[in-house]
């Protein structure tokens, strides 16, 4: 029982640190699992408070055991660090969705305008957007699907494998076929979207459009963080738009390029300019790299 406790503590904290699972059969990465269930063992089978060389220090020239609690630390450290920047990875996809839809924003004034009258109207300038105020801002919303359309962080979802044998859009997928789906295109694909390049949050007005969109994935593997990616890019952006009137660096558009990385980021990293609105009197001029 000692082995399932301890493996079911750790499952819970796993899940709840990294969003995965690292034991029982459904366990995901098994590569990833089996060293993570190693060094949870190493680290638990470690002599921590009866080590004799703790209490009798010449003992140390004896014993190894410092140098191993200090292997498997270094270890679990390197492990640790790497869920780390998977996190950061997952943070950075919202921030270069959000970099996308204030360039655009920047491109096209009429949009910012609309936007931030919306805003206006809805919430005034005495009291800052809140998290619930997102829901009543549809306009908002539909310029966070349009960047998600145009520029979905992840352009080719995550590659899933067919677990059994099966047809995708009448092609054969023998059982163990990897997928990968182009979401990127499905997005810019004319035959499915009116003026498919433009950037129309308006679009969106129509009904049964939003369905369309699967910036997250769908089914039982899509992005269990596509709420509060929502909701954090509703909140930021609302939030820059009540607060800050914002300009173009210079008289050129934004270059609205892409670079080169898997979350799609821009070429060119966006450079804009502001104006606080909210705090009269303390009007300044700010840059933001
Ligand atoms: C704009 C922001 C984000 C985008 C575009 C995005 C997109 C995606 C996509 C496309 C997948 C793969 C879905 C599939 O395999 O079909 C995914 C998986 C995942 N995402 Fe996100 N994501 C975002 C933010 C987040 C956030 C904020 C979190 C956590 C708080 C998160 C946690 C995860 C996890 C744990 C998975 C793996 C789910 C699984 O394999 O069962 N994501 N995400």
């Amino acid at each position: 029982m000692k082995t399932l406790f301890t493996n079911l503590a750790f499952n819970n904290i796993i899940r709840i640190v990294a969003g995965k699972r690292y034991y029982g059969d459904d366990a995901e990465d098994e590569e990833e699992a089996k060293v993570a269930r190693h060094l949870v063992s190493e680290a638990m089978a470690g002599d921590s408070g009866r080590n004799p060389a703790d209490y009798l220090s010449f003992l140390r020239w004896f014993t190894d055991s410092e140098s191993r609690i200090k292997d498997v630390a270094h270890r679990f450290d390197a492990f640790l660090q790497k869920l780390v920047d998977e996190k950061r990875a997952e943070k950075e996809k919202i921030a270069i969705t959000l970099e996308w839809a204030l360039s655009n924003l920047l491109n096209h004034q009429e949009i910012l305008k609309k936007a931030r009258t919306e805003i206006d109207e809805k919430i005034g300038l005495d009291r800052l957007v809140d998290e619930p105020d997102i829901m009543n801002l549809p306009y908002l919303q539909n310029i966070i699907l349009e960047t998600l359309r145009l520029y979905p962080a992840a352009p080719l979802l995550l590659p899933h494998m067919s677990s059994e044998d099966c047809q995708v859009g009448g092609y054969d997928m023998p059982r163990g076929t990897m997928l990968l789906m182009n979401v990127w295109a499905i997005h810019r694909d004319p035959e499915v979207w009116e003026e498919s390049e433009r950037f129309k949050p308006e679009r969106f007005d129509k009904e049964g459009e939003a369905q369309k969109v699967m910036p997250f994935g769908l089914g039982r593997r899509s992005c269990p963080g596509a709420g509060l990616a929502h909701r954090l890019m509703g909140l930021t952006l609302a939030s820059l738009l009540q607060c800050f009137e914002w300009e173009r660096v210079g008289v050129e558009l934004i270059d609205m390029r892409e670079g080169k990385g898997v979350t799609m980021p821009k070429k060119e990293p966006l450079r804009a300019m502001c104006r606080s609105r909210v705090l009269a009197g303390n009007m300044r001029k700010t840059f933001f790299e």
